[in-house]
């Protein structure tokens, strides 16, 4: 009968179809089950439909999700590996049709009483639930022998059916994975914001940040000078904004200058400000950065590399609180907390007489030392988390960590610190694979293609210099330019020559055009930003952490426009 035919693959048709649409609903696996199994047995009268898989000690099959039973039939619904047929099929893995379930001994009725089924002759249908070549459950239905359809087509349709649900248990297993690890994760950001620096942004729970801020802590509210120190990227301008925010200056100005970036024709001014026509170009009288920060504080970072002339009119300052104009007389009292930070030995800079010792006292008063990463137990974990969030915040994306990728970041060794960091993971939520994950390749490539320097042949080789040395050197030349991004850090870690040139502003310049050439995978990452800002410069300079000028200035020399 060709039409009744047709009938039957048409209600088939429907329940593949609708079966399959449940997939989507993994995140639901007992209401997408269920309705897999509610609609079996409305459209082809395969009743009473379970889903059995392994309690927790992975012996006893149970009823995890079924249509059409009672809560005692469920709760009955209980056998060990090789009992009953659904054990059976359990153990052996290939499926079991049972025509007449009175004449099977292993048929146990255990779930259902006879006396509640159909007076007619009863089937049962079992097939194992597949998953990987794995068997990690039973699919089973009564229905009635007595059909239109033969047992044999009605397996068909549920093995069908058994590898959707397979699929909906499969899927749901990786959300569940993936829902934990965030859970993880939002348990170290919970304990993280009790921490005491996380309500200014400082991040990190090791003894060695702890020290740090109990130390800044007690500094904070006493307008003692502070000495920052440490490694480039450990965090001194970050902690020099605390001790600010912490104080009972936080209404007032934080205005924070770094030494080593202006030159030195430029910084006495930018320091003390300059009266109209005290010297060529200054058409206007202009207060300096110590008078702006009257009545706030003032942060001073590296000041190992302050020359000697300004160290004596510094030390004025703190000794008479203070300043005085280039091109006037006149003294301006000033009230300013004043931090400094340097992440050169100042006693040794003294012993060499590149430094006042009279200044290092007054500067020395209340040092705190700022840990570098590779000593923060357990913080990278807390600092790569929050980077993450930042990062895909900043550039919309859902982007997570696989636990490879946390690893490998907790035993790299980061000389560049927090900031090395901080641009490897945003580099990383840009690049992610797939736009989801972060791995330990990729973090890896990274790490790695940003170091693809091309050296020429005055380069020194890598190894002449220490990578952490050579990128404190050039973060001092760097100064309060943008932050390094990795790239810069690392070009500068290895092509810096071993002995800096006279001029360390000009040096920059000289050792970028000298001794480094752009890698390709430079090229890939500003377009690949670029393209993500939809074509905006600015936006792609902000994913990358450069300024628009330095974005364009790259973005030229690569030859890209
Ligand atoms: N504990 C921290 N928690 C979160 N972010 C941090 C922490 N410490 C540093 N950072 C971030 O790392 C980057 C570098 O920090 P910062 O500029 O304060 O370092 P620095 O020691 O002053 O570096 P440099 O000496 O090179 O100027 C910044 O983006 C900062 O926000």
């Amino acid at each position: 009968m060709p039409d009744s035919l047709d009938i039957a693959n048409h209600s088939e048709y429907i329940v593949i179809r609708q079966a399959a649409e449940q997939i989507e609903r993994a995140h639901k696996p007992e209401e997408a089950i269920t309705d897999i199994l509610s609609l079996i047995s409305r459209q082809m009268g395969l009743n009473r439909g379970r889903v059995l898989l392994h309690d927790k000690s992975d012996s006893v099959l149970y009823a995890a999700y079924s249509f059409g039973l009672t809560d005692l039939e469920v709760s009955r619904s209980r056998f060990a590996d090789n009992e009953g047929i659904s054990g059976k099929v359990m153990k052996m893995g290939s499926p079991v049709i049972i025509p007449n379930i009175d004449l099977e001994d292993d048929y146990l009725c255990r779930t259902v009483a006879r006396s509640t089924l159909p007076q007619e002759t009863v089937a049962f249908i079992a097939t194992p639930i597949l998953r990987k070549g794995k068997n990690i459950g039973v699919l089973a239905v009564n229905r009635l022998r007595n059909r239109s359809r033969s047992l044999d087509r009605d397996l068909g349709i549920l093995k069908l059916i058994a590898l959707f649900i397979g699929e909906i248990l499969a899927v749901n297993e990786l959300i569940e994975k993936q829902t934990q690890v965030l859970k993880e994760e939002n348990e170290q950001l919970r304990a993280m914001a009790v921490s005491q620096g996380s309500q200014y942004g400082i991040i990190g729970e090791s003894p060695a940040v702890m020290a740090s801020l109990n130390k800044a802590a007690r500094a904070a509210n006493v307008s003692v000078t502070v000495l920052l120190k440490g490694e480039s990227g450990t965090g001194k301008e970050k902690f020099s904004r605390m001790l600010h925010m912490a104080s009972n200056r936080q209404d007032g100005p934080f205005i924070a200058i770094n030494c080593a970036a202006i030159p030195l024709e430029l910084l006495e001014s930018e320091l003390f400000g300059h009266e109209k026509g005290a010297f060529t170009g200054a058409t206007a009288t202009k207060p300096g950065k110590i008078e702006m920060a009257n009545k706030g504080t003032l942060f001073l970072d590296e000041i190992g590399d302050l020359d000697l002339g300004l160290q004596a009119k510094l030390l004025r300052v703190l000794e008479e609180r203070s300043i005085t104009r280039i091109g006037s007389n006149k003294a301006i009292p000033v009230d300013v907390r004043i931090i400094v930070a340097s992440h050169k030995n100042l006693q040794e800079s003294v012993n060499q007489g590149n430094f006042r010792l009279d200044l290092f006292y007054r500067l020395n008063v209340f040092p705190i030392e700022l840990p570098a990463l590779r000593e923060r137990d357990g913080d990278i974990r807390l600092l790569a988390r929050h980077f993450l969030n930042q990062a895909n915040q900043e550039y919309h994306t859902n982007v997570i960590f696989d636990r490879g990728a946390l690893e490998f970041l907790e035993r790299y060794e980061w000389p560049g610190n927090i900031r090395q960091l901080e641009n490897v993971i945003k580099r990383a939520v840009l690049l992610a694979e797939d736009g989801q994950m972060i791995t330990d390749r990729l973090i890896q490539r990274i790490i790695r293609e940003e170091s693809g320097i091309v050296f020429n042949e005055n380069t020194p080789p890598p190894a002449a210099i220490s990578a952490p040395e050579a990128v404190n050197a050039a973060a001092s030349r760097v100064g309060a330019m943008p932050p390094l991004t990795v790239a810069e850090t690392v070009h500068y870690a290895q092509a810096m020559p071993p002995t800096p040139p006279p001029n360390a502003f000009n040096a920059d310049s000289e050792i970028k055009r000298n001794y480094w050439k752009v890698s390709d995978s430079e090229k890939d990452l500003l377009l690949q930003a670029l393209e993500r800002a939809h074509g905006n410069k600015s936006h792609a300079a902000r994913m990358l952490n450069m300024t628009p000028r330095q974005y364009n200035y790259r973005y030229k020399k690569l030859g890209l426009g």
